[in-house]
């Protein structure tokens, strides 16, 4: 019936991690299962609107995009009372986004971190753009993060003659995701909703769409030159047709190598811009092999 609550009965809300126009997003537990989801809860879009296209657009997407470690996992959508909601895997570090709002004030974000943001998204766009999807939306908002206590116990492989110390290690993994597949579009017969145009290259403003991948590779780079400055990227006027243009201001305390392929994502020639794949083995990326 109308009032009968999918959410209401089967999770318990518990805190609001997010605000926007569409509606808010929410902590929430599956009272069945016990784990903790994010749920983005919005007003039904009116039929046959972009707002429409866009969550529909989302959820085929998450459908598409099943289970990798570097996209944020879907696992169910449904319609109650006017409302849309969209339950996907909650990501317990916040997003780049409040990364590089943390660091306004102190020290700047290391080289290291940025490198691992860099490998785990280019993962992410390598897996999305391998099934001929693009995401169109990739900005430090859109990309989560998920912290995870990982103990091993040492010695545990060993014959436990009593003598082993046995010697636990606590380290974090942090793991980086691709979330918001609200703009996510086919490669082939797209149909480009435009993301932020704070992260757009000039070639999709000029709606060629010959290379759309790279349109995500472009807005990659702007994303780390953005946690690297931690200023605002322009929406538009002459700083933004510099960025265009290739100029982007020196990064100092990083290296010439990143500053490099930075500036090599962001190219003015999509051609020229790296591919997902070629960011993953890129050797400025890969840890470097022990000789
Ligand atoms: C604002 N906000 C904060 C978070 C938690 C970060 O620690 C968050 C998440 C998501 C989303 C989200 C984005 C777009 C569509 C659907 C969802 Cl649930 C939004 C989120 C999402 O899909 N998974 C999240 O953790």
């Amino acid at each position: 019936e109308a009032n009968v609550s999918r959410y209401k009965h089967e999770f318990l809300e518990m805190e609001q991690i997010g605000q926007g126009e569409f509606g808010g997003v929410y902590k929430c537990r599956h009272r069945l299962d016990g784990c903790v989801y994010a749920i983005k809860k919005s007003l039904k879009p009116v039929a046959g609107s972009v707002n429409e296209r866009i969550a529909l657009n989302e959820v085929y997407a998450h459908a598409v995009l099943g289970k990798h470690p570097h996209v944020v996992r879907y696992y169910s959508a449904w319609a109650e009372n006017d409302h849309m909601l969209i339950q996907n895997e909650y990501c317990n570090g916040g997003s780049l986004a409040d990364l590089i709002e943390k660091n306004k004030m102190g020290r700047k974000i290391g080289e290291h971190v940025l490198k691992q943001v860099l490998l785990h998204v280019a993962k992410g766009l390598k897996y999305i753009h391998s099934l001929q999807l693009v995401h169109m939306d990739i900005k430090p908002a859109n990309i989560f993060v998920s912290r995870e206590q990982k103990v091993n116990l040492q010695g545990e492989e060993s014959a436990d003659d009593g003598f082993e110390e046995e010697h636990v290690e606590e380290e974090e993994e942090v793991t980086y995701k691709i979330g918001d597949l609200g703009h996510v579009t086919s490669m082939v017969n797209p149909q480009v909703e435009e993301g932020d145009c704070r992260y757009l290259p000039r070639e999709i403003l000029q709606e060629n769409f010959s290379q759309l991948p790279k349109a995500d590779v472009f807005a990659l780079g702007l994303t780390i030159y953005e946690a690297i400055r931690g200023e605002p990227l322009p929406l538009n006027g002459d700083e933004w047709h510099a960025i265009r243009n290739g100029e982007l201001q020196p990064l100092p305390g990083y290296s010439m190598e990143l500053q490099l392929l930075l500036k090599q994502m962001v190219e003015v020639d999509p051609t020229v811009r790296p591919t997902a794949s070629q960011l993953v083995y890129h050797p400025t990326l890969c840890p470097a092999t022990i000789m």
